[in-house]
């Protein structure tokens, strides 16, 4: 099998490479990836610092062209890459065809934003001096990259941090480098001069870890959990470098006595259990108020029979397997400490056989949750979710800001009062009427609260916060 190699310096390295295996069938081999380690690493580093330059200076119409083009191929290209996402991720195939979508609208966004950089000149309060503000870029940038959406996550980081002039060093994580290897391949035949953008795929405590320890990156963006995050944290501190965190989530989604059932039972499902529940903005928290509870349960329940858990690729399928054991035995294990909290299991809880060897889990319902359970205050990162009464609106929005995350936060209801209220009050960086706690626009801001996030929001022209600097030069003519 050939190995796919990484990108260091404009040039194909690496003869070490592991396995990418797909969680629908675990016999299926996506491809062979190559294994960096830390000496790569300070090599792709190195690279990106004599890059920068350059880059930093190039024109506008330069960086415009190449992440247009990136744009182009990937929508030319989505059938096939979402294919691959779906095999390496386990996400089923239309969603990963819109995840691909997304990720050429990023570049396509970006494209845009490269033509459209400006600053400002303002009067000084010293009459004969002018002031220009202006942002300059941070740098090499270090992106640490998850599993969880392994196209869209690297265009939202790579796409505006090319755009505004820094050089990058990229880490996916190692359970998906098959779309990372993609974009990489085609932002490097795109064109981008020799250093701008390395690609090292590999280990998070080897090649993740040596990119904490670098004095060289000027800024790290990651997203992944808070456990690594607090790592990136820590480490940026110590060498004095901007960094980015978007970590977990416990997003609640509360349902109202007046809401529309079957509007509500459409956005809890698709908030709890589409994408496997593995993403950072999936709500594992419904709390329903007392008039509609038992109608809600019921309906959500008979939508979960619905759902199909099988291969992603499969026509039909709707849910697809979670991503490796070790995440199937979080989900299993969490399942486990739900029943021991006294939470009644609804619906779900046991793993499904299929025709091929996967890690397919029914989707996990558990009601008479309350808040303090650990399984409705730690993230489960799976296809689990718990029900909790609220008396009323009021009560309902305590429980859902007792949290300490603050990413994404819904609520179904017919009522303009309490939707704007909850717009106001919630004390997450997304709000979400009568629609999935999960499922973002690219080009408007993303980001977090309290635990979930840090540092500035990442998309849409929101992004240059994190990805440049802001320079005030005054001038006596
Ligand atoms: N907010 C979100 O979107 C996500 C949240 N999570 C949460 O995190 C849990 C664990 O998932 P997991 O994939 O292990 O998350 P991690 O935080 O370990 O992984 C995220 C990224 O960080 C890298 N990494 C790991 N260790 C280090 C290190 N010491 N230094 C630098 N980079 C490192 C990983 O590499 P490698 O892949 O090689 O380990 C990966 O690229 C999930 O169950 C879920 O709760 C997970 C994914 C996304
Ligand atoms: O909900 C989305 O569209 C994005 C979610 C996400 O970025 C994540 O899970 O990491």
């Amino acid at each position: 099998m050939t190995i796919y190699q990484n990108l260091i310096a404009g040039e194909w390295v690496g003869a070490e490479a592991s396995e990418n295996i797909s969680p629908s069938n675990t016999g299926d081999v996506v491809g062979l990836y190559a294994t960096g380690n830390a000496e790569d690493t300070k090599a792709a580093i190195a690279a990106a610092k004599a890059a920068f330059p350059a880059w930093a200076r190039s024109g506008i119409l330069e960086r415009h062209a190449i992440l247009k083009k990136t744009a182009d191929e990937i929508l030319a290209r989505k059938e096939e890459l979402g294919k691959l996402l779906a095999r390496e991720e386990g996400k089923i195939l239309p969603e990963a065809i819109g995840e691909v979508t997304r990720a050429a609208q990023i570049f396509d966004f970006f494209a845009g934003e490269a033509l459209r950089l400006t600053g400002e000149i303002v009067p000084s309060a010293r009459p004969g001096i002018t002031v220009d503000i202006t942002r300059e870029p941070i740098g090499v940038v270090g992106i640490i990259t998850p599993w969880n959406f392994p196209i869209a996550i690297p265009a939202w980081k790579i796409a505006p941090a090319l755009c505004y002039g820094n050089t990058v060093v990229f880490k996916p994580a190692e359970l998906v480098p098959g779309c990372a290897w993609a974009i990489v391949d085609i932002l490097h035949r795109a064109g981008l001069p020799k250093g701008v953008l390395n690609l090292v795929m590999g280990r998070g405590s080897v090649v993740g870890q040596a990119m904490l320890d670098s004095k060289d990156l000027s800024g790290i963006t990651f997203t992944g959990s808070t456990g690594t995050g607090k790592r990136v944290a820590l480490a940026s501190i110590e060498h004095n470098r901007k960094f980015q965190l978007e970590m977990g989530g416990k997003n609640p989604m509360i349902v109202l006595d007046d809401a529309d059932l079957s509007v509500a039972v459409e956005a809890a499902a698709n908030s709890g259990f589409f994408s496997t529940g593995q993403r950072c903005t999936a709500s594992s928290r419904l709390i329903v108020t007392e008039g509609i509870h038992d109608k809600f349960v019921a309906a959500l329940t008979e939508k979960l029979k619905t759902l199909n858990v099988d291969d992603a690729l499969k026509a039909g399928t709707h849910i697809g397997p979670v991503v490796d054991e070790r995440q199937l035995k979080q989900d299993t294990d969490y399942i486990e400490i739900g029943q021991k909290e006294g939470a009644k299991l609804a619906f779900g809880g046991e793993l499904v056989k299929r025709d091929t060897p996967g890690f397919y889990l029914q989707p996990t319902l558990f009601t008479e949750a309350n808040n303090d359970m650990r399984i409705s205050r730690e993230e489960i990162f799976g296809p689990v979710v718990s029900v909790i009464r609220a008396k009323d609106y009021d009560e309902a929005l305590v429980i859902a800001n007792d949290t300490p995350f603050g990413l994404s936060a819904g609520i179904a209801t017919t009522s303009l009062k309490y939707a704007s209220h909850f717009k106001r009050n919630s004390e997450a960086g997304m709000v979400m009427v009568n629609l999935p706690t999960a499922g973002v626009d690219f080009h408007v801001p993303f980001g977090g609260r309290k635990a979930s996030s840090f540092g500035p929001r990442e998309q849409g022209k929101y992004a240059a916060e994190f990805f440049t600097v802001v320079k005030t030069a005054y001038t006596l003519p």
